[in-house]
């Protein structure tokens, strides 16, 4: 027996409650230089390089010739201790040659350290905004003896300061009012207008129970009030974070940037035995070099070029990332995305839309469709999940039916829904000392629960649900278990659509070698069906949070990088063991927590951006290193003639560029040297092209671009500079 329908208007707002949209207008502090969702054309204008930069930074270069900074790239430091060589050798015999070489010497120096700082100077801007946005508010702090679940006209508040929450108080906020801290909604649905942090003007919906629960210190309440659970300490919050982040001053070298340097180390150490031992030879042949000679043959051998750039490559990664509101916690996790070989997404809210709402009451034969509705709406009215609450919103729209009033079921023990059990229910004590158990779930939970109390399942029951599931709907059980004994009564249709374009952005990962597998809790028929809509190459069906872990720590062990997405709290330890794991904003704090990146736009496919940016930051760091060691060949064809035609005339020969003097040739060879650096900058910022292609066929591309354009240019470059030094008295 079943209690008659409640007759109490829902107070719950849905989120259809919220305000319309507004045009997705990109503002806020990262707006200036983030494309707005999907935006490219914005996007390409973001990474663009502008010249002022250069001079606006020039201050911050000089600032990085500290002896300290200079140490930690040792490529640049031998540079350094050359150019001090030649500027002590220039002041004790004054030439006009051993001038010139010292100058352009600190000139490679501070082209480098440029570099760098451009890079710097364009996450310093971002900072300022968002410090802006991190702006004083007092909060209203609930009493201690408020609990989940009391009703909020008992509250009592207390007005604190923002900086003075501590992790687990409970603050009220209301529409017009700034979010004081990061936490989770435990209460309520508002829509926040997080422009503050993403730059984004639409409203969004925040609410308790479900994967949508994190909110973000420093954004607005626009409608209804929210109860949010501190989450964060003063200082520690999201935005520091940002801040910390975008500034650059959390950066550490990734073990590939550790591993390039000691490399490119190892070259330097082989160049300078290389020069150290020329000497003697040269004296033998009677063509004793001087100093200033010796280092400037040693400056253009060692990589100076992409020694200069490294650094700026891997801040522009993370920029990029930036601009396209995420944000990675480590330089590490960017790369990681450059290499990943299998991309594990959620079915709802990633391939779906994710409004997973009742659409249905099917009622098996026997049973009223209207008890069924009423069963299923019972069973529902503590389930804070979208799902739970599409439920109720549905059985008070189509049936008329009404939340009972406040203490009518004092007496109901509630059964949260958790991804293990994948039921939600309720037990209830009438007033004549009866008790009915209700419970809604997946089929093969409430088909378990039912048969456990001894009931018999009709075989519709199963012909429903696959038939639902086959459709790519989520069927859920309803099943009750009192006087009249354990027994199914219908099943809710849960119906949710695949998002447009989402196969066309599987088939360019497919193209790029990546595997998409899909993950959900939802059963293999859905599942299937799902999966086939959307063109993913694999799925994981009735995944528990388990699964999800241990399908990751599978595919790791085949020595593949793993990429993941996810919001809930039950993604919070696949998030932690994905090598990539981009947590959704939106999501909740312990999603955010384990995940290495944040996706400020919460648009779960933005993981194939990222990839594409990881990939761009490895071909870019590839090109160019290429690009640098092949440059520095034509320098060699320069030097080596110029120190000896002297000694011996037969050497001419290898001038092949035909430089006017050896002391023209070794000047424009150091010149180029430091020019090609102040050249690449805009191009180590921007990255270089990506097209979706297989790794082969980028190397290949790649050699034939940039290892031959490194071999080309300087010959030209370095005959230019020649012709034009030739007429300065004293090179010539
Ligand atoms: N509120 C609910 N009450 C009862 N059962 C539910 C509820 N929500 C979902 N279920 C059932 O539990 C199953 C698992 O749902 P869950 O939301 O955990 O999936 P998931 O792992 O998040 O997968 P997805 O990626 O599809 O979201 C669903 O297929 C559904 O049958
Ligand atoms: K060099
Ligand atoms: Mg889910």
């Amino acid at each position: 027996m079943l209690p008659p329908a409640p007759h109490q208007a829902p107070h719950r707002p849905t989120p259809e409650a919220a305000p319309p949209a507004a045009p997705r207008t990109p503002r806020g502090p990262l707006a200036r230089l983030r494309p707005g969702t999907g935006n490219r054309r914005r996007a390409a204008r973001a990474g663009l390089f502008d010249p002022k930069q250069l001079v606006q930074s020039f201050p911050d270069a000089l600032r990085k010739l500290h002896p300290r900074a200079l140490v930690k790239n040792p490529v640049l430091f031998v540079v350094a201790v050359g150019a001090v060589l030649t500027t002590v050798s220039a002041v004790l015999h004054p030439a006009v040659f051993t001038w010139v070489i010292s100058v352009w010497l600190w000139l490679t120096v501070i082209f480098a350290n440029l570099a760098e700082a451009v890079a710097e100077g364009r996450g310093k801007a971002q900072a300022e905004s968002l410090r802006r946005a991190r702006t004083a508010t007092v909060a209203r702090r609930l009493r201690n003896n408020w609990r989940v679940g009391t009703d909020l006209r008992y509250a009592e508040t207390e007005a604190v300061a923002a900086t003075d929450l501590q992790p687990f108080d409970f603050v009220l906020v209301e529409a017009g009012e700034t979010i004081p801290a990061d936490g989770d909604v435990v209460d309520g649905v508002a829509a926040v207008d997080e422009s503050a942090v993403t730059g984004e003007s639409a409203p969004v919906i925040r609410e308790s129970g479900g994967d949508r629960s994190g909110v973000t210190g420093g954004t607005t309440v626009l409608s209804d009030r929210i109860v949010v659970r501190v989450t964060s300490r003063s200082g520690h919050s999201f935005l520091d974070r940002m801040i910390a982040l975008v500034e650059g001053a959390s950066r550490q070298r990734t073990p590939n940037e550790i591993a390039l340097h000691i490399l490119l180390a190892a070259l330097t150490i082989v160049f300078i035995l290389v020069v150290v031992t020329v000497q003697p030879m040269a004296d033998y042949a009677g063509a004793d070099q001087s100093t200033t000679v010796l280092v400037a043959l040693l400056v253009t051998l060692i990589p100076t070029t992409i020694g200069a750039l490294l650094s700026a490559i891997g801040i522009a990664g993370m920029d990029r990332l930036v601009q396209r509101n995420v944000l990675a916690m480590s330089g590490r996790a960017v790369e990681a995305a450059g290499d990943v070989n299998t991309l594990l997404l959620d079915k709802t809210g990633t391939i779906t839309l994710g409004n997973r709402e009742a659409a249905a009451f099917v009622p098996l034969p026997g049973v009223d469709e209207l008890h069924l509705a009423d069963a299923a709406q019972l069973s529902s009215l503590a389930d804070e999940t979208p799902e739970g609450r599409s439920v109720v919103a549905l059985a008070a729209r189509t049936y008329g039916l009404r939340e009972p009033a406040e203490g009518e079921l004092s007496q109901a023990r509630w059964v949260e829904f958790s991804a293990r059990t994948r039921m939600s229910g309720v037990d209830l004590r009438w007033g004549n000392g009866e008790v009915s158990h209700i419970r809604k779930g997946a089929a093969a939970q409430v088909i378990d629960w039912v048969q456990r109390y001894g009931g018999h399942v009709p075989a519709e029951a199963r012909r429903f649900t696959d038939s639902i599931a086959a459709s790519g709907g989520t069927p859920l059980l309803v099943a009750v278990h009192d006087p009249g004994g354990p027994r199914v009564l219908g099943v809710i249709h849960l119906k949710d659509v695949v998002k447009e374009g989402i196969r066309e952005r599987f088939d360019e990962l497919r193209r790029m070698g990546i595997r998409t597998v899909m993950i959900t809790g939802d059963n293999p028929l859905t599942a299937r069906a799902i999966a086939r809509e959307a063109g993913v190459d694999d799925y994981l069906a009735e995944a528990t949070p388990e699964d999800k872990l241990a399908l990751i720590t599978r595919e790791q062990e085949g020595g593949k990088l793993v990429a993941m997405t996810g919001d809930g709290t039950n993604d919070a330890p696949a998030l932690a063991q994905a090598d990539v794991g981009v947590a959704m904003n939106t999501g909740t704090s312990a999603a955010k927590e384990a995940g290495n990146m944040v996706d400020l736009d919460s648009n779960p496919t933005k993981l194939i951006e990222i990839v594409e940016i990881g990939k761009q930051l490895l071909i870019t760091r590839g090109a160019l290193t290429t690009f640098s060691i092949t440059n520095d060949v034509a320098k060699y064809f320069a030097i080596i003639p110029a120190m000896f035609t002297g000694a011996y005339p037969g050497l001419a020969a290898l001038n092949i560029m035909d430089l006017h003097s050896p002391t023209s040739a070794i000047t424009s060879a150091i010149i180029f040297n430091a020019l090609i650096i102040v050249g690449l900058i805009p191009l180590a910022l921007r990255g270089v092209r990506y097209i979706p292609t297989t790794a082969h066929d980028l190397l290949r591309r790649n050699l034939a671009c940039y290892g031959l354009g490194g071999l080309v240019l300087p010959f030209l470059g370095i005959k230019l500079i020649d012709l034009v030094i030739s007429t300065v008295p004293g090179l010539g």
